[in-house]
């Protein structure tokens, strides 16, 4: 219902009137929750009745038409007592009329000076219905303030707090709360009546910035010590300065410098005033290498440049042996890496077979390929070759990569057995042939049935031997010691010796016959002086195999390793090599292999025990040497000239012992019968 209202009072519808209005109306009216619904409406503005402010905000002039409404019918008689009080003329003398004047403009100034304050505020009343939102409330609400007027607060504030307000009358709650896209601190005060909570003052302060500010400055803190920790945990010295060279900023490293060198005071000292003053002219960063408290560094100072002014500079300085240690360490990946593509093209072109014999080097290449060819026949090898250069390990190869693989691989060393025994042992013998002779028993040539038989030092074979090898090698059978039935063979034969044997035909210790029938296909092994391009490949691969046969870690060799193995001739080839390694590999304390590990005669080469002139080998005498290292040299030459400890002691009249104990001293041992010749 609406009730159209008019009043002629001097200051229109004052505060004293509009506080009169609603006495009348609870006198009046006893339903009071019809006052809770009733308002003013003015201007298109609708107020609550009983909200002060609210109505006086409204600043009704004298004679103007509002309204009164109501959300149900009211008597005829209350509607005219309504229009009456409004219309009824008071006894209004000027100190009255002055009185609501002050009253008035007091409370609109309120009510402007709270419209205007930037928090937002809310008035709510003890029914928990907004009465009052000031503009910044109603902009952190994201609502109309007329929308929010006169409702409960239910889904706008939550009430949980407010309505605990009322029985704890706390003089102040606060606490932080998300209003849609702001983050706001909630002041909740209670109104107090006569000890009686009437309503609350809820107050919102608007953080969102304050927020965000404080997130960032939060990560950037986090940042700066991401960057401290960054700057920290490198081994480089590393400095910011300003544009005088003065160190502003520094990590832990670079502090200890300089604290240590205190008479380094800026930039300048550390490269010069020169420089320093060309980084003034010239954003080009500078690079250089400078001695300062006995170490070398690379420096590198970055100038910073703002408006074409030199602003500060970022110096890092890097110890020139970390600088060494790095490209020594990337030169070893190099190493790695040469190595596994060397394999690779290895491996592609040969049967795998050959795939542990290791060597790129033309001259093995050659070798490995017609052993390659030959092994899928069935024809006589020849493997010549010094001591040490890998005959059996080609021998082997050239059986496995052949139709017999499955077939039994019998080796034989010729030099090994003693002359007496050699003829039973490679043909066997009958029951009863010889004193001793319980059983019948095969020979070797019997046991390699069907597979290959690999007679290792054939230039030892006996001379009276030497025939019926070429026999069986013709008729492809054999006779036991002491039998008569000849006994078929398929065999594939392959035969090794590191002596010449054409030589030993000259000197009438290898028959002819023999020799050519041996001769079909000769495989000759390059000894490793000649290819020494393969010694890096070998080392490596030894390096890996003997890390897990020794359960050990060694990474890599400190610079200068491979070179001093390079310039070594090898007497003793590669097995003299896979010895040393071995050797280093077992003692070695850290992870690398160092140069002065190696034994002296490779690491010294200059102070080679003998030197070979016109093929003649001799000890030089030279006055700066010592006992010991004449006796070593001694030693030495002797190890490599006899095949045994009994023979070295008998050549220099010293008792086996006292050999085996020098020979332990001076590490000897993987010389030992390297030049030995038994021709
Ligand atoms: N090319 C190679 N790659 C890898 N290891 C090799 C190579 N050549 C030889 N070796 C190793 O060197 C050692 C000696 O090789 P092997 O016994 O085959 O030589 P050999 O010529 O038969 O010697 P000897 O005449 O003294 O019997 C072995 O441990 C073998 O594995």
């Amino acid at each position: 219902m609406r009730i159209t209202l008019k009043t002629y009072r001097k200051n229109g519808l004052h505060v004293r009137l509009a506080a009169k209005f609603i006495t009348f109306l609870q006198n009046q009216i006893s339903d009071k929750d019809l006052i809770k619904h009733a308002y003013i409406l003015y201007n298109g503005k609708k107020v609550q009745v009983n909200n002060l402010l609210a109505v006086v905000s409204l600043k009704i002039r004298p004679g103007e038409e509002f309204y009164f409404v109501v959300d149900r019918p009211l008597s005829e008689q209350m509607v005219a007592d309504i229009r009456n009080f409004f219309l009824q003329q008071e006894k209004e003398d000027a100190e009255q009329v002055e009185t609501d004047r002050i009253l008035m403009e007091n409370s609109l100034t309120l009510q402007e000076a709270i419209s205007k304050i930037p928090n937002g505020i809310v008035v709510i009343n003890r029914d928990l219905i907004i009465t009052y939102v000031n503009r910044a409330a109603a902009l952190l609400f994201g609502q109309d303030p007329q929308q929010m007027i006169n409702h409960r607060v239910d889904g706008i504030i939550p009430k949980d707090e407010l309505q605990e307000l009322f029985q704890t009358k706390k003089p102040v709650v606060t606490k932080k709360l998300q209003l849609n896209r702001y983050t706001v601190i909630a002041t909740y005060s209670p109104i107090l009546l006569n000890d009686q909570v009437i309503g609350i003052v809820a107050i919102f302060q608007d953080i969102t910035s304050i927020e965000k500010i404080s997130k960032e400055l939060k990560e950037v803190k986090e940042l700066q010590q991401r960057l401290d920790l960054l700057l920290h945990s490198v081994s480089d010295l590393i400095g910011m300065t300003d544009q005088s060279g003065n160190f502003i900023y520094m990590n832990e490293v670079m502090e200890l410098f300089l604290k240590k060198n205190q008479r380094i005071q800026s930039l300048a000292h550390i490269i010069g005033r020169e420089d320093f003053s060309k980084l003034k002219r010239n954003p080009k960063p500078i690079m250089k290498v400078v001695k300062l408290d006995g170490q070398s560094f690379v420096i590198k100072v970055n100038p910073i440049y703002f408006d074409k002014e030199l602003t500060g500079t970022v110096t890092t300085m890097t110890r020139l042996d970390d600088v060494k240690k790095l490209l020594e360490k990337i030169e070893l990946m190099k190493q790695h890496n040469e190595y596994l593509e060397k394999e690779l093209s290895r491996h592609e072109s040969l049967h795998k077979a050959f795939h542990s014999i290791i060597g790129t080097s033309k001259t093995l290449t050659d070798t490995l390929n017609i052993a390659q060819k030959v092994a899928s026949t069935d024809s006589t090898v020849l493997i010549t070759g010094e001591s040490g250069t890998g005959k059996e390990l080609v021998a082997r190869a050239i059986h496995e990569a052949g139709k017999r693989k499955n077939e039994p691989y019998i080796r034989v060393n010729c030099a090994a057995i003693p002359p007496t025994l050699i003829e039973s042992e490679l043909f066997g013998y009958e029951k009863g042939a010889f004193t001793g002779a319980t059983k019948t028993t095969r020979g070797k040539f019997e046991l390699a049935q069907k597979g290959t038989i690999f007679l290792d030092e054939i230039g030892d074979l006996p001379i009276e031997l030497q025939a019926k090898l070429l026999r069986v090698l013709q008729e492809k059978e054999i006779v036991r010691i002491g039998g008569y039935e000849p006994i078929q063979l398929d065999v594939r034969v392959i035969v090794a010796t590191n002596k010449d044997l054409k030589k030993l035909v000259d000197a009438g210790k290898f028959r002819e016959d023999l020799y050519y029938r041996l001769h079909v296909v000769p495989i000759h092994l390059p000894p490793l002086r000649n290819r020494k391009d393969d010694i890096p490949l070998l080392v490596e691969a030894f390096r890996q195999e003997l890390n897990q046969k020794l359960g050990k870690n060694i990474k890599g060799y400190e610079k200068g390793f491979i070179e001093y193995l390079t310039q070594y001739n090898w007497p003793g080839n590669i097995r003299e090599l896979k010895n040393v390694m071995e050797r280093l590999m077992s003692l070695a304390e850290t992870d690398y292999l160092q140069c002065k590990d190696l034994p002296h005669y490779i690491f010294s080469p200059d102070q080679a025990p003998f030197k070979e002139d016109n093929g003649e080998e001799h000890i030089i005498l030279n006055k700066k040497k010592t006992l010991k290292e004449y006796e070593k040299e001694i030693y030495t030459f002797a190890c490599q000239n006899y095949p045994s400890f009994n023979q070295i002691a008998k050549a220099l009249g010293v008792t086996h012992k006292t050999v085996a104990k020098k020979v332990r001293e001076y590490g000897l041992e993987p010389l030992v019968g390297k030049k030995y010749q038994n021709t």
